[in-house]
């Protein structure tokens, strides 16, 4: 059921949140109206995060209504709820290519506008982000708000409490609004989740805050002067009543919580606080999916939707196409295995910092909730607790994408591999990621892994080698990391071990060429498949990799010094990665050979399809063919 046009008579009025400001009070509810229904006609076309825009329509439009933006600092955190925010500062037309090479970028992003005054991607930055530029201003005299949005979600992450705690020691101006919608991308956990029901569900102090206030303003003077201490008194009765926020605690003045789709309530509750000083915090409570009834239903579905999701989830369920078959992802192939292994070992328990569904996790959740510890996005904890656990003879399994691994690899190098714990790290996203482009991209994992003692590492390059490194990590006396990409998982790509051991490399084809044509081409992980027909075509000799650590090199060495010129392939940043790795081992061991690293450029990639981001840094089957045959042509001429 295609979605029915709307006109947007007000909306297309708006090039930059100043025309916002012109608008008659009265008509910003038909404005809202219209920006839902534009979001959901703009998502269908491109895809994205819907639910958590459609949770901010008003919260948006009254920010940028109230507030003095560009001038006042907006810090949207996550970024992934910004949609709307586009549509008003300049970006509606450009929105048609959401996500899409060449498109804006599904987060803020400072290249893309000045009113995206700070980039984001990962949670839970935007309190230290906002806190420094309220810094700023204040050494540098300038009068304006600093604004931090983030959702209850993002909130969860340690580095959101030591923002708090940095801002309310230092009594500094920022204004921090807290987005409660009950969910993170599931539903949202924690004892700060349980906190925030609380001040959500307490009538009681709202109503005593309520009576209070009126008395106040009933006792004239005398009121006048009570007033000002009427914040005092407020949070004194909070105090008595035994409900004193935990922001109030760390030296924020609390407001709320206020109804995020009441947009008068949001306008005049902003206002006040524009005119107010020190740190504050506004606690909105919004609906995650408001206005889509499925997605209202069903937020975790809604979370992030592909191209044309929304007539597809409104479709009659007759008419919804069926999902076509085809090979599993190897998300869906590790949670299997691990399932697998939680089914025969007790001991077995998996952690999430709050990607339950994006790792694949639902299954396990479904039949050993006891053992599935969701940490919210708290990737250093996630780490640090999978240490504590590994010391009491359990065998935790982290579960965690590349991109958000990086915020732990302290925890990884001094928690873990130090003490030689035996922790598995089953490193999803490991590669390029597609649409949500450079903050997500896993490229650094291997190039960051291969330095660390004690930590096995193995990159599979198909379902059989994916189980029996998962079999392996969790009979490892030891730390094991094992990679994947975002992609379908090919089930047995053939071969034969090169040497004796679950970690040996396997080669697949070996050369008939003739010196100086013997080229030896080593794919690490998902690259391998790709490299087949290359190979194949350019009559080179290929290995699969498996583990890069520990490195099968005695074998290696033997198999390159058959041949000409050794080629590296992998999905990984090439600067330190396995391929630097295995050419500079093979030299140690006088094997030196002309060596090609082909891995991900010395730049961000940019946002696209996967293949397009592939493409962009020479890693298509086009691109790596080209490569190897120039290496080759480059060869013969040197002779
Ligand atoms: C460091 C990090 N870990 C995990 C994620 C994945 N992630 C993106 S949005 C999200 C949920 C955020 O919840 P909340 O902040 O409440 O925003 P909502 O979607 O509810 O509006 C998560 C876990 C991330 N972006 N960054
Ligand atoms: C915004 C965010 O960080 C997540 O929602 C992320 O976009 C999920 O990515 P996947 O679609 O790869 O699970
Ligand atoms: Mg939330």
């Amino acid at each position: 059921m295609p979605l029915s046009p709307r006109q947007t008579h007000l909306l297309d009025l708006i090039e930059q949140p100043a025309d916002l400001r012109a608008l008659s009070r009265g008509s910003l509810a038909a404005l809202a109206d219209e920006m839902r229904h534009a979001l959901l006609e703009q998502v269908e076309a491109t895809g994205g995060h819907l639910a958590a825009n459609l949770g901010v329509v008003e919260l948006t439009l009254a920010l940028h209504r109230v507030f003095d933006t560009p001038h006042d600092r907006l810090v949207w955190d996550v970024g992934h709820q910004t949609y709307l925010h586009k549509m008003l500062t300049g970006r509606r037309g450009w929105m048609s290519r959401l996500r899409q090479h060449g498109g804006p970028a599904g987060f803020t992003r400072r290249v893309e506008s000045e009113y995206d005054p700070f980039g984001a991607g990962h949670s839970s930055t935007s309190i230290s982000a906002a806190l420094g530029m309220a810094l700023a201003a204040e050494r540098k005299g300038e009068d304006r708000q600093a604004i931090a949005i983030i959702g209850d979600g993002a909130m969860t992450a340690g580095q959101a409490f030591e923002a708090l705690n940095h801002a309310g020691d230092r009594q500094a101006n920022l204004l921090v609004i807290l987005n409660d919608n009950e969910m993170s991308i599931s539903a949202n956990v924690g004892a700060l989740n349980q906190h925030l029901t609380r001040l959500r569900s307490n009538p009681l102090i709202e109503r005593f805050r309520h009576s209070g206030e009126e008395m106040l303003a009933q006792a004239g003077p005398l009121g006048e002067l009570l007033g000002s201490t009427r914040a005092g008194l407020r949070d004194g009765m909070r105090h008595l009543l035994g409900a004193s926020s935990l922001f109030e605690e760390l030296g924020f003045r609390y407001f709320g919580p206020i109804d995020g789709h009441d947009l008068d309530t949001l306008l005049d509750t902003l206002s006040n606080l524009r005119e107010q000083r020190g740190p504050r915090l506004l606690h909105v409570v919004t609906q995650k999916g408001r206005g889509l009834a499925p997605a209202e239903r069903d937020p975790v579905g809604f979370h992030g939707v592909a191209r044309n999701g929304v007539s597809r989830a409104m479709a009659p369920s007759a008419d919804k196409p069926a999902t076509p078959a085809g090979p599993p992802t190897w998300t869906e192939v590790a949670a299997t295995r691990l399932e697998h292994h939680a089914a025969k070992d007790e001991r077995v328990v998996a952690i999430t910092p709050a990607m339950i569904e994006g790792s694949g996790l639902k299954g396990f959740a479904d039949r050993f909730p006891e053992r599935l510890y969701d940490v919210g996005i708290a990737e250093q904890h996630a780490v640090t607790l999978a240490g504590g656990l590994a010391t009491e003879g359990m065998r935790p399994v982290v579960a965690i994408y590349s991109t958000f691994l990086q915020r732990a690899w302290d925890q990884v190098i001094h928690d873990i591999a130090l003490q030689n714990l035996p922790v598995t790290f089953l490193v999803d996203r490991a590669g390029l990621v597609g649409p949500d482009g450079p903050t997500h991209a896993g490229s650094f994992d291997l190039a960051l892994a291969t330095s660390v003692p004690n930590l096995a590492i193995a990159a599979p390059a198909d379902a059989r080698d994916l189980d029996a490194a998962i079999d392996w990590a969790l009979a490892h006396d030891g730390p094991c990391l094992v990679r994947y990409p975002r992609d379908k998982c090919p089930a047995e790509l053939g071969g034969h071990a090169l040497a004796e051991g679950i970690t040996a490399p396997t080669l697949l084809r070996r050369s008939a060429a003739k010196a100086p044509r013997r080229v030896l081409v080593i794919g690490v992980g998902a690259m391998v498949e790709r490299l087949i027909p290359i190979c194949e075509t350019l009559d080179a000799t290929l290995v699969n990799l498996r583990w890069a650590r520990p490195l099968a090199i005695e074998p290696l060495a033997e198999l390159a010094a058959e041949h000409d010129a050794v080629v590296t392939v992998e999905e990984g940043a090439r600067i330190g990665g396995v391929g630097s790795e295995l050419l500079l081992a093979l030299a140690e061991r006088g094997v030196s050979r002309p060596g090609l690293r082909l891995g991900i450029e010395d730049r961000f990639i940019e946002h696209g399809s996967r293949e397009e981001c592939l493409a962009d840094t020479g890693l298509d089957s086009g691109s790596i063919a080209a490569s190897i045959a120039a290496f080759i042509g480059n060869l013969c001429m040197n002779r």
